[in-house]
């Protein structure tokens, strides 16, 4: 008798990747509880991976996470990738059995949106797996519907993002600009900074517009790190250092290792250094650690590219 082995199920792997938001605006929030934003996005070299496996019909969807503080994501339907692979299968119109595993390479809760990578990261994988034919413009609607930081993850590079930071126009750049990051253990939660935010600037909310932005536009078109350093802007900074005020003292340290510009990375706690080179955000990482201003640090480059899959 012969015997034949079952054919392994197919599998895939995609990699996305974290952000850090170079200009963060932020007008008054809306009736949708949503605040519209003028920011403009750069993707960066820490990703997400996610290996999408269909499994036998009928088992559902399932998630295991590793990678540094994988304890700290849920791997139920809450968790980002597990919603975005049900929203997929959805909409069209196939059963979601798949087991996704996700290696943790962005910070959890760290204003840097690693939950939105993994989603964009899992809509790759499983439009891949089920060959669903829609096109990068659907793929995108999608993404938006998940998490307004979803588009981009699966964009990458830089952009400027309106609306809730869903609708993206790619921005020309040139070269690469190097970051070091001070990450915390304990995150931020999103809302409770955008909540801060509303109170901070009660009745004095105002429109915003990517007019106060071209200067940062310019240096990135020239590839003028020192230029871009001194354009870094972000509206919820305020909000996360009234929330966690220990967050100046990480900033001062890399302003004194000579960083180009420093930020809280979209809603935090992580901050940002832009620096002149790979030395030199090695050098204000270091600084960190010897002032023990950061529970752990990562240095890096941008722009990365978007959602891809790996071979
Ligand atoms: C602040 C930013 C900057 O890029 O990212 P993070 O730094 O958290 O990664 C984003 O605006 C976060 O985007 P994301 O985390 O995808 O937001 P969502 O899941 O869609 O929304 C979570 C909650 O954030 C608030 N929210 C989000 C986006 C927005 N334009 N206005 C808001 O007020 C709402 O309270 C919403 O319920
Ligand atoms: N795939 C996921 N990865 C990380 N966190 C997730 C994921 N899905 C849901 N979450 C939840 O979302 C929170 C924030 O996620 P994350 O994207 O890491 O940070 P941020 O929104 O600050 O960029 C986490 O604390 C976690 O509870």
């Amino acid at each position: 008798m012969t015997h034949l082995a079952a054919a392994p199920l197919p599998s895939v792997r995609v990699r996305a990747p974290g952000k850090v938001n170079l200009s963060l605006r932020v007008g008054p929030v809306q009736e949708d509880g949503y605040h519209p934003l003028v920011t403009i996005f750069q993707a960066v070299a820490l990703y997400e991976e996610v290996t999408a496996r269909q499994v036998a019909a009928g088992s559902g969807v399932s998630v295991t996470v590793d990678g540094p503080h994988a304890e700290l994501v849920p791997c139920d339907e809450t968790n980002l990738a597990w919603r975005a692979a049900e929203s997929l299968a959805r909409l069209v119109g196939v059963e979601p059995d798949v087991a996704l595993h996700l290696v943790k390479g962005v910070p959890v809760a760290g204003g840097m949106a690693g939950g939105s990578a993994d989603a964009a990261a899992t809509l790759v994988a499983c439009d891949a797996l089920w060959d669903t034919g829609l096109s990068r413009e659907e793929l995108s609607g999608l993404a938006a519907e998940l998490g307004a930081d979803v588009a981009f993850a699966l964009l990458g590079h830089t952009a400027v993002g309106t609306g809730r930071g869903h609708l993206l126009t790619p921005a020309m750049t040139r070269g690469e600009f190097h970051w070091a990051f001070a990450v915390r253990d304990e995150g931020l939660s999103t809302p409770a900074v955008y909540r801060r935010f509303d109170e901070l600037t009660a009745g004095s909310g105002h429109d915003v517009e990517l007019a106060e932005d071209t200067g940062l536009m310019q240096a990135l078109r020239a590839g003028d790190a020192h230029a871009l350093g001194a354009a870094l802007h972000n509206d919820l900074e305020p909000a996360a250092l009234s929330l966690r005020p220990d967050l100046e003292r990480t900033q001062d340290v890399a302003r004194d290792a000579g960083a180009l510009g420093v930020l809280v990375s979209g809603s935090g706690p992580t901050v940002a250094a832009l620096a002149r080179s790979r030395q030199h955000a090695l050098a204000v990482a270091a600084s960190w650690t010897a002032e023990g201003a950061a529970d752990s640090v990562w240095c890096t480059s941008g722009p990365a590219h978007g959602a891809r899959l790996l071979p």
